[in-house]
């Protein structure tokens, strides 16, 4: 399971908490302005936007999970694995592999509006990376200060919703997703009164009961709901420190621990990684399973006008303050 979220304060922030049962090599990997990015049918773009984000990086290219670029534009890809259907080369079309959507996009639009524009004629082909490794089935959040928006390429093609939550979880497909958030209208952060019924003697008995109803468990379908409304009812100042804070607050909401989902014979996905990206500023912060202590990397303390890839290896196992 993954969940992604934005969150906008005085900056805008966006990130997603990484859940599987092995990590593929993440890296936080900056990519800078003349890296020569190649594609299969696109022409290679020698200058592009720069862009931060975590990736696996092979034969020297970044496969990013999520990233932003230095416009403040983000994207993060989260399985959605059984929809998620890939074609062949269109002629008419802007024809991109799936492991490509986040370098072009990122590399070519400095906003929503313009990634809303390139994907317009955009169809995702089927081409995996390498052989023998497999085709990520995916769909997208990207977003910036102004919106987001869900990707996603099914059977009938490629779709693009505006996402008015600005959250994105697996599957099912995301209109099923927004449209349970219906069967959670009622919830509410105050104390809940009885409406259950005027002949029962029933009340809050307890403090802190905001929320009551909103569903605990890691599926995807009550991860969005959970973190929609965490989000939505989020309040913070709008410093860095505190709105940073807040963000891996929300994201905490879905967090998976070891043991709580088996997904083969003693295999669990956990949350490897939770990430908060202030796309304003161009700092991608992050925590992992092991290390609660959030890390940061700025991409701006990098050469954005270099031709080589900057990675950093995740900092892992907990830093812990000893004040005694
Ligand atoms: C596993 C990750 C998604 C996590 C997620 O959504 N978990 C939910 C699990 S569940 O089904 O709903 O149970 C995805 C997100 C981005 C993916 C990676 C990126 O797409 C980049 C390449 C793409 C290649 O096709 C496969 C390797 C890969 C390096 C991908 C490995 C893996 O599929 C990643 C890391």
């Amino acid at each position: 399971m993954c969940t992604a979220a934005t969150y906008q304060t005085r900056d805008f922030y966006m990130g997603r908490t990484l859940d599987y049962e092995f990590s593929y090599g993440d890296q936080i990997t900056v990519t800078p302005r003349n890296y020569p990015f190649s594609f299969l049918h696109m022409p290679s773009l020698s200058h592009h936007y720069a862009m931060i984000g975590m990736a696996c990086v092979m034969d020297d290219y970044p496969l990013y999970y999520e990233a932003f670029n230095e416009k403040g534009l983000g994207i993060a890809g989260l399985n959605f694995v059984g929809n998620a259907v890939y074609f062949d080369p269109k002629p008419e079309k802007d024809n991109i592999a799936q492991f490509e959507l986040i370098p072009w996009i990122l590399g070519t639009c400095a906003s929503l509006a313009e990634a809303k524009e390139s994907l317009s004629r955009i169809n995702l082909i089927s081409t995996p990376f390498k052989k023998n490794l497999p085709l990520a089935q995916l769909h997208w959040i990207i977003a910036d200060a102004s919106g987001a928006i869900t990707v996603e390429s099914t059977a009938d093609g490629l779709h693009v919703y505006d996402n008015p939550v600005g959250v994105l979880t697996n599957n099912p497909p995301f209109p099923m997703q927004m449209f349970s958030l219906n069967n959670y209208l009622h919830l509410s952060p105050k104390q809940p009164a009885n409406t259950f019924s005027n002949q029962l003697d029933l009340s809050t008995y307890s403090r802190g009961m905001g929320g009551l109803g909103l569903p605990g468990d890691l599926s995807s379908a009550s991860r969005f709901a959970r973190v929609a409304f965490v989000k939505q009812n989020s309040i913070s100042g709008n410093s860095e420190t505190e709105s940073v804070s807040q963000f891996f607050h929300i994201l905490n909401s879905v967090d998976q621990q070891r043991g709580c989902c088996e997904v083969a014979d003693g295999k669990y996905e956990i949350t490897l990684y939770t990430s908060c990206c202030n796309a304003t500023q161009g700092i991608y912060y992050y925590t992992t399973y092991d290390n609660h202590q959030i890390s940061a990397v700025d991409m701006h303390r990098e050469n954005l006008d270099g031709e080589t890839l900057r990675c950093f290896a995740p900092v892992t196992g907990e830093q812990i303050h000893m004040q005694n």
